[in-house]
């Protein structure tokens, strides 16, 4: 199981007057307003803030370091945490410096101009590869801004990326902060000794990242719900005509292989029969049909009301429901029922009910009212809760051990 055992959380760190580097996960979604990038959801500045008001209420020079976004090719001024330090600022009521580059000159000009108490958000990590390949070099460089590590950034802990893995393994004083500590202890129950049934819904775009982790949880399920762009490539590995679907062609054997391994554990997996499609993402409205009569040049955007209704009487029989991944591309009206929909179910079920994930976090707040405080545990990570619940070691989280 995992624990927080021999890691040193910011409590005891000597930080006092330190340059204390935070890795937080401020990969929030954005929305697109008359050209400009505005947050829609602002859960995962306000979960690290006990961690950043701690650091500065004992005097430290907070560096505050994010990825946003999966920027392709450097510099994406669309991917610019820039609204993420205006937010911020609000939040905290104090001034957040901001350089314009995470290493060199620009960062380091501002993080040793930096007072006790005072704070500042380095630009998105991602604008540099070598982020992305824990590289030594670039850990090296964000070193030098520091004097001690501090991971507070649950949803990416499973990354093996230089500000998650390549920095600590060279900062001597290192350890987690608030939000690490608090998501440890509110999975722990459906970590190791979930109540049965237990099921987990999947759904969400990061199919090739998430669809492997499917097998091995196999092992932890009764039930294993699929929706989302994740279900368009399990149908198509059933042979089904996805049509303009997303679907991830190198990942249609490895579908079979879990369906396979599925029925060999007993897992009961539930795939939709009805799905909501459309010409195109910006369609302004979507048709109900089956899955087997997707027509010609239409997509699956949301599952349909048949699939919801069918994935409901798991939900109604779950005593432990982990969820990762919208059922669809809720962010447009007309392809939002199916996910508002799990997210009504869930929320009146009497089973211990999780979800993680950036987006989907966002997506139950937007489900109705006092749909999202009736979870038991919204999560701030999903691929991060999902690899821990499926019993893997997360190097974010091993490299901080002593
Ligand atoms: N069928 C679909 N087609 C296109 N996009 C989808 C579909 N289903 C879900 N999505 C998108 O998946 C995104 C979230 O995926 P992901 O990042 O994996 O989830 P989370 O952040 O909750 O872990 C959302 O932006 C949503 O619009
Ligand atoms: O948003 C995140 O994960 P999630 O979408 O699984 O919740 C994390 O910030 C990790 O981002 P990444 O999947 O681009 O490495
Ligand atoms: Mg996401």
């Amino acid at each position: 199981m995992t624990t927080l055992d021999r890691i040193t959380t910011i409590k005891d760190l000597p930080i006092e007057n330190k340059r204390v580097f935070i890795r937080v996960d401020f990969n929030v979604p954005l929305e697109e307003e008359n050209g400009k990038q505005v947050i829609a959801d602002d859960a995962r500045i306000r979960e690290a803030l006990p961690t950043i008001k701690h650091a500065m209420e004992r005097g430290a020079r907070v560096i505050l370091a994010s990825h946003l976004g999966r920027p392709k090719k450097g510099p994406d001024p669309k991917l610019s945490l820039e609204p993420v330090g205006a937010r911020l600022a609000e939040l905290l009521g104090v001034e957040v410096h901001l350089p314009d580059d995470c290493i060199g000159d620009a960062a380091k000009k501002v993080v040793y101009d930096l007072r006790a108490g005072q704070i500042c958000l380095l630009e998105n990590l991602r604008f540099h590869a070598e982020e992305e390949k824990d590289d030594e070099t670039f850990a090296s460089q964000l070193a030098q801004l520091c004097d001690v590590y501090v991971d507070d950034a649950f949803g990416a802990v499973h990354r093996a990326h230089a500000s998650v893995h390549a920095l600590p393994k060279i900062v001597r004083e290192r350890g987690c902060g608030f939000l690490l500590e608090k998501e440890i202890a509110a999975l722990g129950k459906i970590i190791t000794n979930p109540d049965r049934p237990f099921v987990a819904v999947l759904g969400g775009a990061k199919v090739s990242d998430k669809i492997a982790v499917l097998e091995s949880l196999l092992e932890k399920i009764d039930v294993l719900v699929i929706g989302g762009a994740m279900a368009n490539t399990f149908l198509a590995a059933q042979g089904i005509n996805m049509k303009s679907s997303k679907i991830e062609e190198d990942k249609l054997a490895l579908a079979r292989t879990i369906l396979e391994k599925a029925k060999d554990k007993k897992v009961t997996v539930a795939l939709p029969v009805d799905v909501v499609v459309a010409q195109s993402i910006e369609s302004r409205e979507g048709k109900v049909v089956d899955v087997g009569s997707i027509p010609d040049h239409h997509m699956a955007l949301d599952i349909g009301p048949r699939s919801l209704a069918e994935f409901q009487k798991h939900f109604d029989k779950a005593k432990s429901v982990f969820w990762n991944g919208p059922m669809g591309l809720f962010e447009k009206k007309p392809f939002s029922n199916g996910t508002f929909g799990v997210a009504r179910a869930l929320a009146d079920s009497k089973a211990f009910t999780v979800i993680g994930g950036g987006d989907s976090a966002a997506a139950v707040k937007d489900a109705g009212d006092g749909v999202a405080e009736k979870f038991s545990h919204i999560s701030t990570g999903g691929g991060a809760s999902l690899e821990l619940i499926e019993g893997k070691k997360l190097p974010g989280i091993e490299i901080l051990r002593r």
